[in-house]
């Protein structure tokens, strides 16, 4: 008999979603998607990654099946969790030379070799820190932002998640190699359960980094499923007006 994942807090209007390395039961009332930095900056033409010289020609039909995936979990009931990444418009929340990211950011570093655009990247107020069009957030969804590449650093996420009594996060966004990879363990340490749709993400870098995350999430930090799965499997539950 196959092995099957309950995580705690798994009620009986549950479904099984296939997934790897074994299928896990989710719960809309005690998971949440986790939208990952769907923002201009790394899924638009002309925004920070894009500037910076990384391949976002995954992006678009990312954002298609994100779409997608929202709306079933709407539907379902289910917590939308979007984060966004950035600082502050005179880039004090990203620290000076003494920190190491004002000397890893590649948004900071492309600012300095393009003066002209400092103060474009990633700066609260700005177009480049805005959700792509395509995703705006829908009433009751909620948006949490963060300064470092996992979520879970110096903001709230925690604290919203635990007050709503989520355990199960479903992962989705940019990059699956770095924002959502540092988020998923860091929820791992906090005893989250974390799924990551795997056509709902896309990298930054070469595509074997995408697949060294994938093997990282199946193998050490959760699970990995994809959007049909999960709309096939999530859009079986009764589905509210959301
Ligand atoms: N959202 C991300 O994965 N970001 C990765 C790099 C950066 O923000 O510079």
């Amino acid at each position: 008999m196959p092995v099957v994942v309950t995580p705690p807090l798994t009620g009986t209007a549950s479904v099984l979603l296939p997934a790897r390395p074994e299928p896990i039961r989710v719960d809309p009332s005690s998971s949440a998607v986790i939208v990952i930095d769907m923002q201009n900056a790394y899924a638009s033409p002309g925004g920070y990654v894009d500037l910076a010289g990384f391949d976002i020609g995954g992006a678009a039909g990312v954002i298609g099946r994100i779409a997608q995936v929202l709306d079933v979990a709407r539907g379902a009931g289910m917590p939308v969790v979007y984060l966004q990444n950035g600082w502050d418009a005179d880039y004090v929340e990203a620290g000076g030379p003494g920190s190491p990211n004002w000397h890893k950011s590649n948004a900071l570093k492309t600012m300095r070799a393009r003066p002209e655009l400092k103060g474009q990247l990633l700066a609260r107020g700005g177009w480049d820190y805005e959700l792509v069009d395509a995703l705006a957030p829908q009433r009751g969804d909620i948006r949490v932002h963060k300064t470092r590449y996992s979520a879970f650093f110096n903001s709230q996420l925690d604290s919203v998640l635990r007050a709503r009594g989520v355990r199960t996060l479903i992962f989705v966004g940019i990059a699956s190699n770095v924002c959502v990879e540092s988020t998923l363990r860091d929820a791992f340490h906090l005893e989250y359960f974390s799924v990551m749709l795997d056509d709902a993400t896309h990298h930054l870098g070469p595509d074997f980094v995408h697949q060294a995350t994938l093997y990282n999430v199946e193998k050490f930090f959760g699970w990995v499923s994809t959007v049909a799965d999960f709309c096939g499997s999530v859009g079986q539950l009764p589905q509210g007006d959301a």
